[in-house]
């Protein structure tokens, strides 16, 4: 079973002036479709140090799979996927764009999530939107590529396409 983190940045969530109901949710969602998430997500407020240290922390403890919710939009502290992009070695645009794609049939601000998906080492990391809705819904696009995805960078060698 492949381990997964989920790291939720959010300033309210961080202060505990809001309950994080995305973490959890995203938690299950992972048990669900077979992989073994940590059961308490990380909390953080949207500061570059920390998002930054905790993603490369995710790394070297060879987790296979990092879900983050939260900070991918416009507002002057959404920064997630520019961290993100200093840490990945190679962007996936293509489950970003299935993410936007499926969730523009939801709502038209899906078009102001700025999230990424990429590898950094052998850790695939997923950016989300914050709310619980936005983060379950663009999951929802990705679930069907995502195990996939994972054995791959793990040097599956079968054949794709059977
Ligand atoms: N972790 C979370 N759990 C539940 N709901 C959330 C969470 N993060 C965000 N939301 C909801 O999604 C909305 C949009 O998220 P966004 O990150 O833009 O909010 P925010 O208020 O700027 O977050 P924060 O100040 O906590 O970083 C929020 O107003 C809130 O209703
Ligand atoms: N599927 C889906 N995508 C969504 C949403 C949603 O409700 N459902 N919310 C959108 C909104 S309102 C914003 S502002 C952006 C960025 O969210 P974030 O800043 O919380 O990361 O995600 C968007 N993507």
């Amino acid at each position: 079973m492949y381990l997964a983190r989920v790291i939720t940045l959010s300033d309210k969530g961080y202060m505990g002036e809001r309950l994080d109901t995305s973490g959890p949710a995203l938690v299950e969602m992972l048990k669900s479709v077979g992989f073994a998430p940590e059961s308490d997500p990380v909390i953080l407020p949207d500061t570059w140090s920390l998002i930054e240290s905790n993603l490369k922390q995710s790394v070297k403890d060879g987790i296979a799979l990092v879900l983050t919710t939260g900070g991918t939009g416009v507002s002057p502290r959404d920064i997630t996927p520019d961290v993100t992009r200093t840490i990945i070695e190679k962007e996936i645009p293509g489950m970003a764009e299935a993410m936007r794609s499926a969730s523009s049939q939801k709502t038209p601000h899906a078009m102001i999530s700025r999230a990424l998906v990429g590898i950094a080492g052998k850790t695939l990391i997923v950016n989300l939107p914050g709310s619980r809705k936005g983060a379950t819904e663009n999951l929802e696009a990705i679930i069907p590529a995502l195990m996939h995805a994972v054995e791959k960078i793990h040097g599956d060698p079968t054949d794709c396409g059977g």
